[in-house]
């Protein structure tokens, strides 16, 4: 599978929320997405699946317009996974999970034993086949986030579009869940945060800066001291990991502390 973005732009009420993107996600690539707040990544991620629709642009699929498929046509090749908000519908966590095989599924169709085990499998995947009859609304919110993980991978679609996938999970969760969404081999799309993660997971990376792509590249070479300064006014210095060869960002704290 894959994206493709050409001068996509979005205005709301008048004010450019994104601006002339253009990326573009190859076979195979797990594609970070990082900017300081209110840059643009969940609206533009939001464009691409299809909540909000672009004044000017073009996003396709394969060659295929997106605009051109059907939305159960598009939902059979790019799963979701959103920032948690107000989610917290009465489902059971099975229930949840199940709502990932609706594209594959026709308007009064039942589920089948293979969906339950593509269900299954999913939640063995994050480590919640335990809690399939847990109510989704009394989980804690890296449990819920797991859930959601598990959804998309029941969806078993080729592209992955992540907003923030991690940001309720503790470090194991965070880690795990990267290791295992990279371990898919399935082409990926996803807003991170946190930079350090980014850089040591993602092929390539998409900085935005106030709606635009600001640059672009493989982590090392596109990940600086000065991008960092001149993005998110932050100080940092930037070293490799002896063993990974990876880079890892060090902040430096605007405030002296001994401890
Ligand atoms: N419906 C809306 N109406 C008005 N402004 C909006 C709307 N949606 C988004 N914006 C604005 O667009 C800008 C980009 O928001 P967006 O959520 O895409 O940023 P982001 O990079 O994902 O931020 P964060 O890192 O904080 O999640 C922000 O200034 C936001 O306030």
């Amino acid at each position: 599978m894959e994206l493709e973005i050409d001068k996509l732009s979005l205005m709301i009420e008048g004010k450019k929320i994104i601006e002339k993107i253009k990326a573009q996600v190859f076979k195979g690539e797990f594609i970070g997405l990082i900017g300081p707040n209110g840059s643009g990544k969940s609206t533009l991620l939001k464009t691409i699946y299809r909540v909000l629709k672009p004044q000017a642009g073009l996003i396709k699929l394969d060659q295929q317009k997106l605009q051109d498929l059907s939305f159960q046509a598009s939902a059979k090749k790019m799963a979701v996974v959103r920032q948690l908000n107000n989610f917290n519908f009465d489902f059971t966590v099975e229930e949840i999970v199940m709502m990932g095989r609706s594209p594959h599924k026709g308007m009064l169709e039942v589920e089948s034993e293979q969906d339950y085990k593509i269900i299954y499998n999913a939640l063995a995947k994050v480590n919640l086949v335990d809690y399939a009859a847990r109510s989704f609304a009394t989980l804690s919110g890296g449990e819920k986030q797991r859930v959601l993980i598990a959804r998309a991978l029941a969806q078993e679609t080729e592209l992955l579009i992540l907003d923030e996938p991690t940001n309720h999970l503790d470090i194991r969760y965070k880690l795990q869940i990267l290791d295992l969404i990279k371990s898919l081999k399935k082409e990926v799309l996803a807003a991170i945060h946190d930079l350090n993660l980014a850089v040591s997971y993602c092929d390539r990376i998409y900085v935005m800066k106030a709606g635009k792509i600001f640059a672009e590249g493989k982590p090392k070479t596109i990940i600086t001291e000065d991008l960092l300064r001149e993005v998110y006014q932050v100080e940092a210095k930037i070293i490799e990991d002896p063993e990974t060869k990876k880079i890892n960002i060090i902040y430096r704290s605007q405030v002296k502390n001994d401890n």
